[in-house]
């Protein structure tokens, strides 16, 4: 055997079969590796967005949300990109010049068409609902109403959006769709857990909503959904006329009454407003009003003097008179013969419940008895302190929040009859993982068809999971078939011999 023959034979890169073999191993790794690469790469987020208008009694809000648009059925998935307030009041408020309706949301309009990115324009929806203010508006004149609505439609069809109309929403869906949202975000459809019940303080109307212990006795406040394969049976209710501003009117009305047929220097001494507070309001001003009785005609140019005595104690009294308890026709009642089965579970409070206890300083931590204590210490603050301590609140706010603060713990306490255990189970909340707590997402979630009634089918795997699984059995395949050649084709004798 020369030199060269020996070389050959050491030398196994001049067997073909390993030869191949070490290559299709550098080639497996190599597509691995692209692979993993690519896979890993962070994919470039494609979202889809809605619109919502709230059109609140006081306001409105325009709530822009965003979804990855592969995982549209994924619950948990929709979040709030933006909120624009409106400037101006509610769009009940234009009644008189309705064409004024449609301007007002012009701004907050022309941002969304900037936020949105534009290819995507085209297919995002537009929903206006409108609440408490709008159905007290249709109460007191349908033709108004209805130039409003036109108004704000004619408005949003001028944007490049999909529009999908404006209408006043029922009082049912407005607690309903409250209850989703608050839900939606805690992810409490897709981990089957216990729900939360939702609480609305609006300005015109108040919404309770809630998975009842018991059976609900009255068609009008029973609402069942199936939602990821699970059923839901809710309780709901709205108050109409119940929310902060209206509520101001019924409890103000009360007051005022044994002094209605005065003509002139009527003073009203109220407890539920500072010591120091002293204004002269027109009745005009204060009970334009479907919620409280007409005003006779020697009325309707009047004044009254609003005083303040900052009385806590008579304030709580006095507030309770609000809830007519005297008639129940069904088995159990909160309040103006509404059926309510007893409250149970945790709650939500979210609007003006947050927002007046978030003055106040109130939070879960304290008991009920604590509240009550911080209340009565805030209303018999005189007024010319709490104006010296808080200039950039606006006086109107500042002077309400001792009646209002009040009502919410009145409301629900003799309302909605909350025990001292209820109130611990209460968490006053603005947002739920940074998106706003309120009607608008729920109605959304369900006018796209985003919460599926049965759950999707989950697959065993996440994607990555899945993908990662699959290259490590291919790897492994590829290193078994080629070590199976090796060892297959490998000579039984000596190598020189079957050179020689
Ligand atoms: N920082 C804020 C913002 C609002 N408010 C008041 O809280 C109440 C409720 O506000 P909101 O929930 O926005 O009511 P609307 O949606 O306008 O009314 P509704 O739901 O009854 O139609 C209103 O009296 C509003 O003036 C407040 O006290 N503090
Ligand atoms: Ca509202």
């Amino acid at each position: 055997m020369d030199e060269q023959q020996e070389m050959k034979v050491k030398n196994p890169w001049h067997r073909p079969h390993i030869f191949l073999a070490t290559a299709g191993i550098a080639a497996a790794i190599i597509i691995m590796v692209a692979i993993a690469v690519v896979q890993n790469k962070p994919l470039q987020q494609k979202y889809k967005y809605g619109i919502v208008l709230d059109a609140g009694s006081s306001h409105t809000s325009v709530y822009i949300y965003e979804w990855p648009a592969e995982k549209e059925n994924n619950t948990g998935m929709v979040k709030q990109k933006q909120a624009c307030s409106v400037k101006g009041p509610g769009i009940s408020s234009y009644s008189k010049t309705p064409e004024k309706a449609g301007e007002s949301l012009k701004e907050c309009m022309d941002n969304a068409t900037k936020t949105i990115p534009k290819h995507r324009h085209p297919e995002t929806p537009v929903y206006l609902g409108a609440t408490a203010g709008m159905r007290l508006l249709k109460m007191e004149n349908d033709v108004d109403s209805k130039k409003v609505l036109a108004s704000v439609e004619k408005s949003l069809q001028t944007y490049p959006f999909s529009y999908q109309g404006a209408r006043i929403i029922t009082g049912q869906e407005e607690g309903a769709f409250g209850w989703i949202t608050v839900n939606y975000l805690s992810e409490n459809f897709r981990k089957a857990s216990r729900t939360v019940g939702a609480l609305d303080l609006g300005g015109a109307s108040t919404q309770i909503t809630f998975v009842p212990g018991q059976q609900v006795e009255s068609s009008d406040n029973s609402i069942d959904f199936r939602l990821y394969g699970n059923d839901y049976h809710l309780y709901t209710h709205s108050f109409l006329c119940y929310g902060k501003d209206q509520v101001l009117k019924l409890y103000l009305e009360q007051q005022i009454q044994p002094n209605a047929d005065m003509t002139d220097n009527i003073i009203l001494e109220d407890p539920c407003f500072h010591p120091g507070y002293n204004i002269i309001k027109s009745f005009q001003s204060v009970f334009d009003s479907p919620c409280v009785k007409n005003l006779t005609n020697s009325q309707k140019g009047q004044n009254f003097t609003h005083r303040g005595i900052g009385n806590w104690n008579k304030c709580n009294q006095a507030i309770k008179e609000v809830f007519n308890t005297s008639h129940c026709r069904y088995s159990r009642c909160s309040f103006n013969d509404v059926f309510q089965p007893p409250v149970t579970g945790r709650f939500g409070a979210f609007s003006a419940y947050f927002f007046v206890m978030d003055f106040l300083n109130v939070t879960p931590d304290h008991s009920l008895d604590e509240a009550k204590k911080i209340l009565e210490a805030y209303c018999t603050t005189p007024w010319g302190t709490l104006k010296q301590k808080h200039r950039k609140v606006k006086e109107k706010y500042l002077a309400e929040y001792c009646f209002s603060g009040t009502y919410i713990v009145s409301l629900l306490e003799d309302g909605y009859k909350f025990t001292t255990n209820d109130w611990k189970n209460t968490e006053f909340i603005k947002t739920i993982k940074n998106s706003e707590a309120g009607w608008t997402l729920g109605y959304m979630l369900n006018l796209t068809n985003m919460i599926p009634a049965e759950a999707p089918d989950t697959p065993l795997l996440p994607y990555g999971g899945y993908v990662s699984l699959m290259l490590v059995l291919s790897f492994l395949i590829i290193v078994c078939i080629i070590l199976g050649c090796i060892f297959f084709r490998r000579p039984s004798g000596p190598a020189h011999k079957e050179i020689i």
